[in-house]
């Protein structure tokens, strides 16, 4: 996934010398304080940014957000992610469904299921705009899970999630897992590493 990594931060180095590999349906945690450079190397492996030195395959390619079969391969929940407030969250569903799904109809997917699962059947046809910071982290992470991938990246998935929304999230990478999926995510959430089959110390 990585090999010789390195990003330099203004005078210092945030991460250097950074090799990681992880197996189809492994899970990598990156821990480390506020700073440490977490968020940035998830950029680096979706491709958002370029790291100093050294190589990045995800998927089996170079990290290219633009590229369409990358963003096929590889959901994410990033600090910045982000979504349309006047779109219930049926119909965000919907739409990345509609955009990264294969052959599949949209109506073929068991949306009500997942939006269940999630929390969030009651808020199911609501604006956006109306949902709880909670809710709302629940639908981003829902947004990445539901489109097909191979790869999950998340950052600070716990974020704003109750206990049930923690319990919810920690079965999630269970089950990406068991499906044979890789994920990576950064947390400061200890429970998470549970599922973890190798942690990163940055910083
Ligand atoms: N080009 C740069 N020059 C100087 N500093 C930089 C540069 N790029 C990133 N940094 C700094 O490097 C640090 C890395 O931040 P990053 O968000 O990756 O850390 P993090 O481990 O995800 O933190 P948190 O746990 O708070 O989310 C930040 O302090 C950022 O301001």
């Amino acid at each position: 996934m990585v090999d010789g990594l390195g990003m330099r931060a203004g005078e210092h180095w945030l991460f250097r010398d950074l090799d990681l590999a992880v197996a189809d349906g492994e899970c990598l945690v990156l821990a480390g304080a506020n700073g440490s450079g977490k968020s940035t190397l998830l950029h680096c492996l979706y491709g958002l940014r370029h790291p100093t030195e050294g190589t990045v395959e995800v998927a089996g390619r170079a990290p290219d957000e633009r590229d369409v079969r990358f963003r096929r391969d590889v959901a994410v929940l990033l600090d910045d992610s982000d979504f349309f407030a006047e779109l219930s969250p049926r119909q965000h569903l919907e739409l990345l469904l509609g955009t990264f799904g294969g052959e599949q109809e949209t109506d073929q997917y068991d949306i009500d299921r997942w939006l269940d699962d999630a929390g969030l059947g009651e808020r199911a046809d609501v604006h956006a705009y109306h949902l709880s910071a909670g809710q709302r982290r629940r639908l981003l992470l829902l947004g990445a899970i539901a489109r097909p991938h191979r790869v999950l990246l998340l950052d600070e998935p716990e974020r704003a999630l109750d206990v049930q929304g923690k319990e919810w999230l920690a079965d999630l990478a269970d089950a990406e897992r068991k499906e044979g999926r890789t994920i990576v995510m950064a947390t400061h959430h200890p429970p998470l590493l549970d599922v973890a089959d190798h942690v990163v110390q940055l910083g």
